[in-house]
């Protein structure tokens, strides 16, 4: 058996990073270069579901940002036996919806969700792949907290110099900080 520092190290080192994408000055984290070799991939999603595993109170509901969130979200999700909705990008959610305009590292943009979905106190997990700036997390809590649930976070990657997790005012998560 690995220890997690172990299996965190193995993904880590799997993780590719690219310089100037999509914009100059941005060093952009790929996980999909985590997700393409399957031992490593597993790994990760050991490290996640014990994550959430651990986090207290139980979550009762995951809730994926738009797109990379929906990777790991549905699929803790589906291990934890609780329902997954998704926080989209505007125009993708059909029935009503609620809306926050959010600006993130790179680009600006707006993430729905749809209404009824989550219940007055509902522990619910906000799961991404990345935390930059935080903006992209933020706008998912608010959209969360104006539903009047109990909102946590867990990103696989935090880039802590960009100090995503000042402006949000929740439990944050995270796996591998950079
Ligand atoms: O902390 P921030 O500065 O907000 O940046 C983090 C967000 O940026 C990326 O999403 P992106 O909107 O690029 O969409 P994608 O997942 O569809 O690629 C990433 O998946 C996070 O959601
Ligand atoms: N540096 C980065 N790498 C990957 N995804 C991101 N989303 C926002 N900033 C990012």
């Amino acid at each position: 058996m690995m220890s997690e520092n172990d299996q965190i190290n193995l993904i880590k080192e799997h993780l590719k990073s690219y310089k100037d994408f999509p914009k100059q000055g941005v060093v952009f984290q790929d996980i999909f270069s985590v997700l393409q070799n399957p031992k490593i991939a597993n790994v990760l999603y050991d490290v996640l579901l014990n994550k959430a595993k651990s986090i207290k109170p139980p979550v009762e509901c995951i809730a994926g940002v738009d797109s990379r969130g929906f990777l790991f979200g549905s699929v803790l999700a589906r291990e934890l036996e609780i329902p997954f909705i998704p926080i989209r990008k505007k125009g993708k959610l059909p029935g009503s919806t609620k809306s926050v305009h959010y600006k993130l590292e790179y680009k600006e943009d707006d993430l729905e969700m749809q209404e009824g979905v989550v219940r007055e106190g509902q522990k619910v997990l906000v799961v991404d792949d990345l935390l930059a700036t935080g903006g992209s997390l933020s706008a998912a809590c608010e959209l969360l907290s104006q539903a009047k649930a109990d909102v946590q976070c867990l990103v696989v990657i935090e880039l802590s110099e960009l100090q995503g997790r000042k402006i949000i005012n929740v439990p944050i998560h995270s796996l591998i900080v950079c």
